[in-house]
């Protein structure tokens, strides 16, 4: 059986390198084909230099730790992961149609389909980190990826590649997905990644985020107040489940599996799951 095969070791050289697909602080991420199989992946290099000089090397550890184990349809797989002298390599899953957080500048917001769509995805994603004691994903539209079949990948791991085109060049990055309970520095459990659901659920059927404001102030203060108001346009099923998951206080927001049987999401969710085949190292 495989499991008798000695783990294949990768080398950059068992790989052709195109396009880089982002770049960021620590390196970029390239699109890359296996030169035997021609299976198609994202490369994500880090350079050790960039990483010691910023003490991460624990968290991408823990990231690379975590993201080893996870599999599941709306996460984005991390294949396997090597170094050299100098540099990093994450093997990573391709998703083929780019970034959540273009698509939703390019269609301006999202129709209740596929809103509910994404939101019966990323709730079952979130699910099942937290069945694996995995919580505090930074869920925002630039950490979510869509696959072949436009199905929400959930790629955050540790910190974000930016594209060239930086979304929100505020300097500590946004602070519109910070749930209460992070602002006010008060421990936060998995129930910040419920928080974070409802305002990507917002965002995505409104076109902006339910608590922007023009300074970093007023959004804290809008996100202690709970201070929601809603477009014309936005369903009453659709208000419905966003009251029920903003709210101030994290034990009283609607939990994941409620989230899944809301009666909008059941009514408007056209979830399809990819079939289940043998990936790279299988
Ligand atoms: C948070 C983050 O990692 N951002 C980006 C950088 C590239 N990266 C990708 C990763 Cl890590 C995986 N797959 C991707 N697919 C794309 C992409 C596809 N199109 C058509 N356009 C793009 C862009 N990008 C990736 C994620």
């Amino acid at each position: 059986s495989s499991s008798l095969l000695p783990l294949k070791m990768w080398s950059t050289t068992d790989f052709e390198f195109g396009k880089p697909l982002g770049k960021g602080r620590f390196g970029a991420v390239y699109l890359a084909r296996e030169k035997n199989t021609h299976f198609i992946l994202a490369f994500k290099v880090i350079f050790k230099s960039a990483l010691e000089k910023s003490q991460l090397e624990h968290q991408l550890r823990r990231e690379i730790e975590i993201l080893s184990h996870l599999r599941h349809p709306n996460i984005l797989r991390m294949y396997n992961y090597f170094h050299d002298q100098t540099r990093i390599f994450l093997m990573l899953e391709y998703a083929p149609k780019g970034e959540l957080y273009k698509e939703l500048q390019k269609k301006k917001r999202f129709d209740d389909t596929r809103t509910a769509t994404y939101m019966e995805e990323i709730s079952d994603a979130l699910m099942y980190c937290h069945a694996q004691k995995v919580i505090h994903r930074d869920i925002k539209p630039e950490n979510l990826l869509l696959g072949l079949r436009g199905e929400l990948k959930l790629a955050d791991f540790g910190w974000s590649v930016h594209a060239p085109s930086l979304r929100r060049t505020t300097l500590c990055g946004t602070t519109d997905y910070l749930a209460p309970e992070m602002i006010e520095g008060s421990p936060h459990n998995e129930n910040v990644d419920v928080w974070c659901v409802g305002v990507l659920c917002y965002e995505c059927l409104a076109g902006y985020a339910p608590f922007e404001a023009p300074t970093r102030i007023e959004t804290f203060r809008r996100i202690r107040e709970v201070n929601l108001e809603f477009p014309p346009w936005m369903s009453d099923g659709a208000r419905d489940l966003i009251s029920k998951v903003l709210n101030r206080i994290p034990s009283l927001r609607l939990p994941l599996q409620e989230i899944i049987k809301h009666p909008w999401v059941k009514s408007k969710s056209r979830r399809i799951l990819p079939p289940v085949f043998n990936d790279l190292e299988e």
